[in-house]
């Protein structure tokens, strides 16, 4: 696997290294040691996937607060999806930053999002499935969000948004809840 951390620290981009052969190829797409060597939680507490009917379907801004702050390595594994997350931790110097990735079928490209960092991505084709792995539990009580269109995190979304849920419709803007956010976020 090919490790390269973004400019939000500790937020890496893994791509696979292909064993090509007459039929195909093989590759490593998780690695307790090597997730360790480079300072990344190994823990999968959760795997999940979602699958989405339309492009243009929007999912996120989703974070845990700590205790329960998640690690999540994503997957596109059927379609593709641009994927954004922002670094919420109050201490960072890239605090409310944020970087986009395109993880698709054709790709095979994952992204590890450390704990405490907001992530959502929207649904580039139809029929797209996401795949990831949670280095915590779900835990609905602590779940927080942000809202994908709120102007101060300036996230820009390749397309019209066709589909959302109402929880996520309906995140409260940043400048309603910073406060708090940074002091629950804070370590
Ligand atoms: C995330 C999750 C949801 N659920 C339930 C709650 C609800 O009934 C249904 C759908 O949940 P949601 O609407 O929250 O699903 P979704 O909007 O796909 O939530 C996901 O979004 C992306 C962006 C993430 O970052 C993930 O961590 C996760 O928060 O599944 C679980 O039972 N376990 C879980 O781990």
């Amino acid at each position: 696997m090919i490790f390269t951390e973004t400019k939000l620290k500790g937020a890496f981009i893994i791509d696979i290294e292909r064993r090509e052969d007459s039929r195909g190829f093989f590759a490593r797409v998780f690695c307790q040691r090597e997730f360790e060597a480079h300072g990344l939680k190994p823990i999968i507490a959760q795997s999940n996937i979602a699958f989405n009917l339309r492009k243009g379907t929007l999912r996120g801004m989703h974070f845990q607060y700590p205790p329960a702050p998640e690690t999540k390595f994503v997957r596109c594994t059927r379609g593709s999806i641009l994927d954004i997350i922002v670094d919420l931790r109050p201490e960072s110097d890239t605090f409310l930053q944020h970087i986009a990735v395109e993880l698709s079928e054709d790709n095979h490209r994952g992204l590890y999002v450390p704990e405490r960092f907001g992530h959502g991505y929207q649904v580039l084709r139809d029929n797209t499935e996401t795949s990831y792995q949670v280095g915590e539990f779900y835990a609905p009580g602590v779940e927080g969000g942000l809202l994908y269109n709120d102007p101060r995190l300036n996230l820009d979304w390749p397309l019209p948004v066709s589909e959302i849920s109402d929880k996520d419709r309906d995140w409260k803007k940043l400048d309603e809840f910073e406060n708090e956010l940074i002091q629950r976020m804070g370590i």
